[in-house]
This record gives structure tokens, sequence and C-alpha cells, in this order.
């Protein structure tokens, strides 16, 4: 039987219950893994047990892409029309929006993040990438492309098929848009796995996915573990294509389960280390601003985090002084309270991570600047901290923490900042504060990563493209790049007059 969760928030920021199926979503049903098995649901802000939900095995990703390749094949892919499919991923937008509130709770009971924030960014986003998407299914054309008289040649963009979409538990239902939005307005049908840590919201949307009026079959969520039910994703042969978000450690996995199988088409957004450069000139309090939004949003756990702040001389002790004052103002607490800003780090695991790092920071001769402990006696929060006297090979320097923890780092001169802002084997993000264009931009076009931000940071927009250089990633998603992940080209050739 399938199970059932039920949530009652009675809260300051939100009231109402929370009821859904906790089974599989296949095939536009709720189902019982083949296998019985359930994983706990752990709230992080206390840390106890408030319900279960079903994992998959192996055996429930056979059963999900035979049904999804069903779909494929006869009411969905080629048999809709584009314009189609953009009514039903804007009906779905609007589904999320007529259930924001909910749907934000969820996020800020599993996740720990602020309601407020769950609501206008998470949420809000969603929403937002859907329809963009929504916009675009009638209109990812191919090409016309001249080669001479006797001959029509043409591209179509054809959707691939059956892909697997794997998510993370930062932001799970952002992750969730960003990953099938692009795939549905494409025509292809889903097997998506959310995390094992996160699993509620994925779960919430399914009634919505229906409701909408998909197919059945086109959108199929298996809750399950990275090792079992991922692992299965990306060895699977009738899954033509996986995009993944998460660690460069699980990247690395998937893509050589991919290469052992079908060479199934791979697009992986990965870790990150930041850099966030100050320039003397900058605007000093929007560049505090900033630079606290860069490194605590989501308490640290975005890839995109600044996590390495670079300093300019001239500036460093004002900045310092004003940075610190702003961390230790910051208000840690229950995500329901209207006045919270940062909540609890996600898990136990990501906890004592956090804290190693911590740990490591200090034996390697780092000086904590403020924080470094844990917040209040349950629950897994983290102060937030601030590393100076950092060197490079330092473990806080070259890692990504994925917690509240910035190192700070003073510098004199530009060629010095770029060496050191590109010395790291990510090259997902960047951010610049200046108020000279011309060193703006100068630096923005030797900095190596897939995004720069000039006086601003950690700031993504849905049409434009997000993804990283070097070990952050392969592909991009988000704007009209991400099409291209979920699409085949195919060349048609019209013989008009050429005779053999
Ligand atoms: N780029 C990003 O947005 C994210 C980066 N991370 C980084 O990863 C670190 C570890 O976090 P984890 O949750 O352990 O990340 P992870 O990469 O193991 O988990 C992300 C997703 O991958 C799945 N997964 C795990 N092993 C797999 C496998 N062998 N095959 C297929 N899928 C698999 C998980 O079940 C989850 O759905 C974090 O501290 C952070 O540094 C974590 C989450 C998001
Ligand atoms: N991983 C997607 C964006 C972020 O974590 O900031």
């Amino acid at each position: 039987m399938v199970g059932t969760f039920s949530y009652k928030f009675d809260t300051p920021t939100f009231k109402g219950t929370s009821t859904f199926p906790t089974g599989l979503f296949i095939n536009g049903k709720f189902v019982d893994p083949v296998e019985d098995a359930t994983i706990d649901v752990i709230n992080p802000t206390n840390a106890k047990v408030i319900g279960k939900v079903a994992i998959g095995s192996s055996r429930d990703v056979d059963i999900a892409v035979k049904v999804a390749q069903d779909a494929f094949d006869k009411s969905w892919g080629l048999n809709v029309a584009g314009s189609e499919r953009g009514k039903l991923l804007w009906k779905l937008a609007d589904l999320m929006e007529q259930n924001a509130d909910e749907l934000a709770a969820l996020e800020a009971l599993d996740v720990g993040k602020a309601y407020s924030v769950a609501r206008n960014f998470d949420i809000n986003g969603c929403i937002a990438t859907l329809r963009y998407y929504a916009g675009w299914s009638d209109k990812d054309h191919g090409q016309t492309i001249e080669t001479d008289e006797n001959k029509l040649a043409y591209t179509r963009h054809e959707p691939i098929g059956v892909v697997g979409q794997i998510i993370p538990w930062n932001l799970p239902l952002v992750m969730m848009c960003w990953k099938i939005g692009p795939a549905l307005a494409t025509g292809n049908t889903i097997v998506l796995k959310p995390s094992e840590v996160t699993p509620l919201s994925a779960l919430r949307m399914c009634s919505l996915v229906n409701e909408a009026g998909y197919p059945a079959g086109v959108v199929n969520i298996i809750n399950g573990l990275g090792s079992t039910v991922g692992q299965a994703m990306s060895e699977h042969m009738g899954i033509e294509k996986i995009a993944f978000t998460g660690s460069t450690v699980t990247g690395r996995k998937i893509m050589e389960a991919a290469a052992r199988t079908n060479l199934k088409n791979v697009t992986l957004e990965l870790g990150g280390k930041s850099p966030n450069i100050i320039f003397d000139d900058a605007e000093i309090e929007q560049a505090v601003k900033w630079a606290a939004h860069g490194i605590y949003f989501n308490h640290g756990q975005a890839c995109a985090a600044g996590s390495r702040i670079f300093v300019q001389a001239g500036i460093y002790d004002e900045f310092m002084k004003r940075f610190t004052a702003h961390s230790q103002a910051l208000t840690l607490g229950d995500p329901f309270e209207p006045t919270t800003y940062q909540g609890p780090q996600v898990s136990q695991t990501q906890f004592d991570r956090i804290m190693n790092y911590i740990d490591s920071g200090k034996k390697d001769g780092a000086k904590v600047h403020i924080g470094g402990g844990r917040h209040g006696s349950e629950g897994y929060f983290i102060q937030p901290t601030i590393f100076t006297n950092c060197r490079p090979e330092m473990k806080i320097v070259k890692e990504e923490i994925f917690g509240p923890v910035a190192v700070v780092i003073k510098f004199t001169d530009e060629e010095d900042v770029v060496r050191q802002a590109n010395d790291t084997a990510y090259g997902l993000a960047s951010a610049i504060f200046t108020q000279n264009i011309n060193l703006a931009l100068r630096v923005a076009h030797k900095i190596q990563a897939g995004t720069v931000w000039i006086n601003c940071t950690n700031f993504p927009e849905v049409n434009v493209p997000f993804g990283g250089y070097k070990q952050s990633g392969i592909g991009r998603e988000l704007g009209e790049y991400a099409l291209r992940n979920y699409t085949a080209v195919k060349a048609v050739h019209v013989n008009l007059g050429h005779k053999m």
C-alpha cells in the first residue's frame, strides 16, 4: 500500500497542511517499489524524523524507463505539437503558482532554508523557469541550409527520447525545474531522481504534473539512493541522456557509467570555489552586502557560492570591518520565523563535512576571524564563519566547503588576483566589484569561469546560460543553450536534381 506524507504547518509564516502519497511516481500513478524499502525524512532544524518515503531500486528504474519509452513513442515526443507542449508547461507553472506557499513550506521544512527565501527565490524562480521554457516549446527550429539549386538541406531539432535527471538537495525544486523545463519543452520523456536527503517537494509536484494534463509516463519520479537508483539510471541502456547536478565525484561516476554502457549524452553541473574579487574602487557597502549574499545565501549550499573573497589592500580593513559586522548580524534560527536569514545545514552528513573543513582550516594555521562553531544545541546550524591568513595550498582555499564559510584573501595587483582566482580545479562562477568598467571587463574576460557577475554575485537569470569551465561541469543549463542538452540535430538532404 502506497504510504502518505502529511504535515501540519502551524508557523508564523505559513499555516496549512500538506498531504501527498509517498510512493514512486511511474506512468502517472503512485506505486510501491518492487522491493519494499523506505527512507526517513529528517527535519534539519531539530534532527527529528518527520516521515518516510518509498525508495526504488534498479528494477523500478527498468519499469520507469519502459513506461517513459512507451509514452515517448505513443503520446509525447513527435506526436505532440510544440504549441501543445508549451500550454502544458505553462499550466504546470500556473499550478505551482497556485500552490506556491505550500511548496515553499515543504522546501523550508525539508532543506531547512528560510521560508521567505524558499517562497521568493526558489518557487518564483521555478515558475519563471517553466514559463520561459513554455515559450520555447514551439520556437526551437532547425535551419534551412543552402547548398546548391539541386538540393534542399535542412535540420530538425528532435527530442532525444527518454532522459534521466539526477538532482541534488540544495535547491530541490529549482533544480527540478531547470531540468524538466527544457526537457519537456523539446518533447522528451523523463525519469527523475530527487536527492534522498530532500524527497518531499518532487513528490508534491507529481499530482501537479497530472493536474496539468501530461500524458501518463511523460514524467516519472523515483526517489532513491544515488548508489542504486542513480547508478542504475547512469548505466541504463534505455536512457539516452543524463543531466546531473551535484558533486564532482559523483559526476565522474556518471560519466564512467555512461562510457561503460551506451555512451549516453551527459551534462554535468558540479562544484565550485568561486572567486569574488573586490577592487579598491568598489562601492563598499554594496560589495559587502553582495559578498555576504554570495557566501551565505542558502547557508553556503550553492554551487556558485562566492567562497574565496579577494579584497584589494586599499579597502581591506574597511571591508573586513563592515563584512564582519554584517556577518555577525545575520539571524540564525527556525526557517519559519519571519526574521530568520539562515537555517540549518541540510543534514548531519553535511554538518560534519563542513565542521571537518573548519577543523582543517584551524589545523593548517588559518585564522578563524569569526564563527567556526555550531550554533545552538539542536539541528544542524553552523555559525557564519570567516577565515583569514590563508595560504593557497590549504584545503579550505582549494576545496568546495558548501557551507557558510568564507576565506578572505588580501591582494595588491590585478595580474596577481587573476592568477589566484584561476588557481582552482573549478570554473563555475566568479564576481568582480569595481566602478571602473574597463577594469571589470578586462578581468571578466581573463577569468576561467562559466559566469562572471560584475557588481553582483549569485544572481542567475532564467534566460542566461549557467554552467562551468574545468571540473565544474559540462554543458549549460538555463537560457536557449539548455535546449541543446535535450535535442538531437538531424540533417535532412533532399535531392532535387543531382543525377548519378
Ligand atoms: N553543484 C551543486 O549544486 C551541488 C554540489 N554538491 C557538492 O557535493 C558535496 C556532497 O554532497 P552529496 O549530496 O553527497 O552529493 P552527490 O553528488 O552525491 O548527490 C547529488 C545527487 O547525486 C546522486 N548520486 C549519488 N551517488 C550517485 C551515483 N553513484 N550515481 C548517480 N547518482 C548519484 C544523489 O543521490 C543525489 O541525488 C557537497 O558538499 C557539495 O560540495 C552537492 C549538492 C549540489
Ligand atoms: N546548482 C545550481 C545553482 C546553485 O547551487 O547555486
